[in-house]
């Protein structure tokens, strides 16, 4: 029996082009990153330098950019970092993957940006050669690490004068590629670092080509606590007129510390547009990672702007958005919660205030508690209906009248709004979400009862009028209901309040679609006028409402007028007294006059003329 040998196992090749396209084209969002990737490292290099000497050198540690003077030029980012050893060099810098900011146990070492070993790649977005030169802070000589965009690369020990006056620290250059110029120069080198680097904890500095600096580096205001925060309150809210773009109605303080995540949110003085997600700005460790990143709080807030700074939170390798894992979610809900407690606290202590943020956001929070059972429960109460006792919160609506009527639309509400007594009165649903929200209120508030209210009902609870005048008005009815024909419109007599109302027109909705049909064939073209002609026979109630889906003239039998009318003989003076009648019910109402209605109208009142003249 022949043995053969085993299989010898063989590293695995890297075409580097490859590799820096698959970044380029689908890690990170373009070459701009290639700056923060490089600043990234040289802080993280300060940061382990710290650790390292803990009593400093007597001067502060930075982080200096000096941009390509154009076409041909070089950047160079300097610090004053840890810097590297050749074997460090040789091993770190060469092995896509390997990352010195990793412990023993592989795991992303405490207060180090960086983790994935990839970040020095991103360079060649913008470059065909990386030079690294760097001196360790344990003193081992300088040393020049060369990196080559086809994917070889060279290490060198510095000796003799070229060694001379390299500090501890390490200085990458990168000459531009002629496409890339403008993101190397200085106006593009101070641009990405300002956009980057802002809120970094290491300070960072940009050559002006005079030889000046411009420090990119600021407190990050927006994550202050305690009295810092008290101290600095005008330009926290200064940030946030810049972020927002105008005074921002509030801000509220965001600290999650389980996760070390801090910040602000600022309540937006506008209803954002329909749709629009909230977008928050999110550093990592002062490191910008998104100015619009739509995943840090509930979909719920959108009515604030978040920014803040996390050092506990998972960056993905294109660090430009968070990985959702537990710490993401627990920072949500506190930071969530945070918004709700402002809500709440505004409630309680400002409750005019409240009601302006409110009238601000109410359709958009209208909308969003209908669908989400966290938002409902704290600001369901807050938001504001039109009922027939004027307008009120839900919270009076629901204290006061725990039993909640409410219409499908406008129409309805003005004719059942005009029946309902005071003590039970009813809701407009009307407006978009209304009647949703109404339906809410069960699920939110404990005893709570809603109810349609239609105008069949509303006219069923009206009294009749009594057993002795019912022959009076069964002839009215009759002799009205004759006038108004014309018109498909039936009469009714009951009696309610207020007495000096004579006239009720209530069409409830099967009549009002009727009625909204009629209309729209009338104005329609011909062939729309066909279809909907169709759609008329089709329906109930038909092109001219009939049957229980006719409008009708509700008389008030509380009203003098109606009883006076009920008593005369003289048909054309009932005639003309209905026809009146109708038309001021439906202009009343709010509703539209019909051609037929305008003749009825005209007809009446020429009549009167034409009396009042003959005297
Ligand atoms: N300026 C620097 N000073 C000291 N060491 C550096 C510097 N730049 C890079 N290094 C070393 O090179 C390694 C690889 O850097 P690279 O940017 O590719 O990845 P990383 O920073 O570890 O992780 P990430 O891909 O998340 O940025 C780093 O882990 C670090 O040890």
């Amino acid at each position: 029996m022949t043995e053969t040998a085993p299989p010898s196992a063989r590293p695995f090749q890297v075409d580097l082009r490859g590799v820096v396209d698959l970044l380029g084209r689908h890690l990170y969002s373009g070459p701009r990153v290639y700056l923060r990737e490089l600043v990234q490292n040289a802080r993280d290099a300060v940061h382990a330098r710290a650790d390292l000497e803990p009593d400093g050198t007597g001067r502060p540690w930075e982080v200096r950019i000096h941009p390509a003077a154009g076409p041909g030029g070089v950047l160079r980012v300097v610090d004053d970092g840890a810097g590297l050893t050749a074997a460090e060099v040789g091993d770190l810098l060469a092995t896509v993957g390997r990352s010195s900011k990793r412990d023993l146990l592989d795991l992303p070492r405490e207060g180090l940006l960086g983790r994935f070993g990839i970040g020095l790649l991103s360079c060649f977005m913008v470059t065909d050669e990386i030079i690294v030169r760097s001196r360790s802070v344990r003193g081992d000589a300088p040393v020049e690490w060369v990196g080559s965009a086809d994917g070889t690369f060279s290490v060198r020990e510095l000796t003799g004068p070229e060694a001379e006056g390299i500090p501890v620290g390490t200085e990458v250059r990168l000459a531009a590629r002629p496409d890339d110029v403008a993101l190397l120069d200085h106006d593009g080198a101070l641009g990405l670092a300002r956009t980057y680097a802002r809120f970094l904890d290491v300070t960072v500095r940009v050559a002006r080509p005079e030889g000046t600096w411009d420090t990119v580096t600021q407190e990050p205001v927006f994550a202050a606590t305690g009295e810092r925060r008290a101290d600095l309150a005008e330009q926290v809210r200064a940030f946030g007129r810049d972020l927002v773009g105008a005074e921002p109605f509030d801000t509220i303080e965001l600290a999650v510390p389980a996760t070390g995540t801090r910040g602000t949110a600022y309540v937006l003085p506008f209803a954002p547009p329909p749709g629009a997600r909230q977008a928050s700005v999110v550093h990592l460790g002062g490191m910008l990672l998104d100015d619009r990143w739509d995943g840090l709080l509930p979909d719920w807030a959108f009515f604030v702007r978040a920014v803040v700074d996390t050092t506990g939170l998972r960056p993905t390798a294109s660090r430009e958005a968070l990985v959702e894992d537990d710490a993401l979610e627990l920072t949500r809900a506190e930071l969530g919660a945070a918004v709700r407690r402002w809500v709440l606290e505004l409630g309680l202590r400002r409750p005019g205030r409240l009601a302006e943020f409110v009238a601000v956001h109410e359709r958009s929070l209208k909308g969003l508690v209908v669908h989400d059972d966290e938002l409902a429960s704290f600001v369901l109460r807050w938001l504001r209906l039109e009922t027939s006792v004027g307008v009120l919160t839900v919270d009076e609506l629901v204290t006061r009248y725990p039993e909640v009527r409410y219409t499908e639309t406008v129409d309805e509400f003005r004719q059942v709004a005009a029946l309902a007594p005071p003590d039970r009165p009813v809701v407009n649903g009307g407006y978009v979400h209304d009647a949703d929200v109404v339906r809410r209120l069960p699920d939110v508030f404990d005893g709570v009862r809603v109810a349609r209210a239609t105008v069949e009902d509303a006219l069923d609870a009206l009294d009749v009028p009594p057993l002795d005048d019912r022959a009076t008005v069964a002839r009215l009815e009759d002799r009205a209901g004759t006038v108004l024909d014309a018109v498909g419109c039936d009469v009714v007599v009951r009696r309610y309040e207020p007495a000096d109302v004579p006239a009720l027109y209530l069409a409830g909705r099967d009549a009002l679609r009727a009625l909204d049909r009629g209309a729209a064939r009338r104005v329609a073209p011909a062939l729309w006028a066909g279809v909907l002609g169709k759609a008329s026979e089709a329906a109930p109630g038909g092109a001219t409402p009939s049957g229980p889906a006719r409008p009708r003239l509700c008389l008030n039998w509380s009203s003098p007028l109606v009883r006076t009318l009920a008593a005369t003989d003289d048909d054309a003076v009932l005639a003309r007294t209905v026809q009146l009648l109708y038309v001021q019910a439906l202009l009343a109402g709010h509703r539209p006059l019909r051609p037929d209605d305008r003749a009825l109208l005209t007809g009446a009142l020429t009549d009167l003329v034409q009396l009042s003249a003959a005297r």
